[in-house]
């Protein structure tokens, strides 16, 4: 039976069809707020993965008791301990979500929205990954869309770019580690609903060169630690087994095992304070503002009095 989801832990919904870039984003986040998170395509029946790799689309009852899994393991996760658990999974139709919205109670939403050509473009360029690209217009077809639900955020797929990760995303949550994790929500919900647009880019990255080296120069690339890895295994005994966790093999998925993103990114942490000279902050300061201005108006908002700043990093 699942685990009754903990009052501070949240579980964090990453959805939208394949290859908008679920698995990064939750892969991501959860290795920088040392967060869990679980990837639901880990907990496929094996017959699902065959069918998607033979080019047919999944139908409903080919959803529904994997559906029913990713609620458990998620449930469990969230049992587990605290800070939020992200989920990353298609949920393509409203009724998918209901189901999860039931057995995840408060569960919120980060819907990545990529249009259908970006998305099989991406697909064609993954290598061994079970799923043909050529499903491209079943994802989009069977899609609907959540937008108007309660607790969800639009994220443009196409906004979420390295820049974004480094410039904005992990300085600020190294910056503000007090602030936890809802910073970094908070982040992610308001810059990207409008893109970092080129001119905000340009700004960050300015700003990144005047900083000094040992201010947000990346880290090594995370070896295969915490987050990088979804709480896998989740079908049957061992849902949600938490951060750092070395996953059994993937259940004939493909992906290469912890791949990492394209660029050699930061570690998560956010316990190290930046040692950038005052100019340098103040002008991250304002080009991050300008940035969550152009997003719809984020900026100057008082972090500390929203509610959800309660919520700590993981252990
Ligand atoms: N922001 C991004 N910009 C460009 N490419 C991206 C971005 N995010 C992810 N990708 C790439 O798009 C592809 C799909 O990403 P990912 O596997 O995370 O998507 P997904 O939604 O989890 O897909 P699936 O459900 O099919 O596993 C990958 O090749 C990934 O590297
Ligand atoms: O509901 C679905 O049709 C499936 O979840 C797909 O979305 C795939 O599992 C996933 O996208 C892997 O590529």
């Amino acid at each position: 039976m699942a685990g009754s989801a903990r009052a501070d832990s949240t579980a964090w919904l990453v959805m939208g069809v394949s290859g908008s870039g679920k698995s990064r984003l939750a892969g991501e986040l959860a290795q920088r707020l040392g967060a869990r998170w679980i990837d639901a395509d880990d907990l496929h029946p094996r017959r699902n993965l065959d069918r998607m790799a033979a080019g047919l689309p999944l139908r409903d009852e080919d959803r529904w008791p994997w559906l029913a899994a990713v609620a458990e393991a998620a449930a469990r996760t969230s049992a587990e301990g605290p800070g939020p658990v992200f989920v990353a999974c298609s949920a393509l139709k409203r009724s998918y979500r209901e189901l999860l919205r039931e057995r995840l109670p408060g569960l919120r939403v980060l819907y990545l929205r990529l249009d259908e050509r970006s998305a099989r473009a991406r697909m064609a360029q993954r290598q061994d990954h079970f799923m043909p690209a050529a499903l491209a217009y079943s994802q989009a077809r069977d899609l609907e869309s959540p937008e108007g639900e309660p607790g969800v955020r639009v994220i443009e797929a196409a906004s979420l770019s390295n820049a974004w990760w480094n410039f904005v995303l992990q300085p600020w949550h190294r910056r503000r580690p007090e602030l936890g994790h809802i910073h970094a929500l908070q982040l992610i919900r308001d810059i990207p609903r409008a893109h970092v647009g080129w001119g905000a880019y340009d700004e960050l990255q300015r700003a990144h060169a005047e900083v000094t080296p040992a201010s947000f120069a990346p880290t090594p690339a995370p070896s295969r630690g915490p987050g990088r890895r979804s709480a896998r295994g989740a079908r049957g005994a061992g849902a949600g087994t938490g951060p750092g966790q070395t996953a059994p093999a993937a259940l004939g998925r493909g992906r290469a095992p912890g791949a990492q993103p394209r660029d050699p990114l930061p570690t998560a942490g956010g316990t190290r304070e930046c040692g950038a000279g005052a100019a340098g902050r103040h002008r991250l300061r304002a080009a991050v503002g300008a940035a969550q201005q152009h997003a719809g108006g984020a900026g100057g908002r008082a972090h500390a009095a929203h509610p959800a700043a309660r919520l700590r990093p993981a252990a």
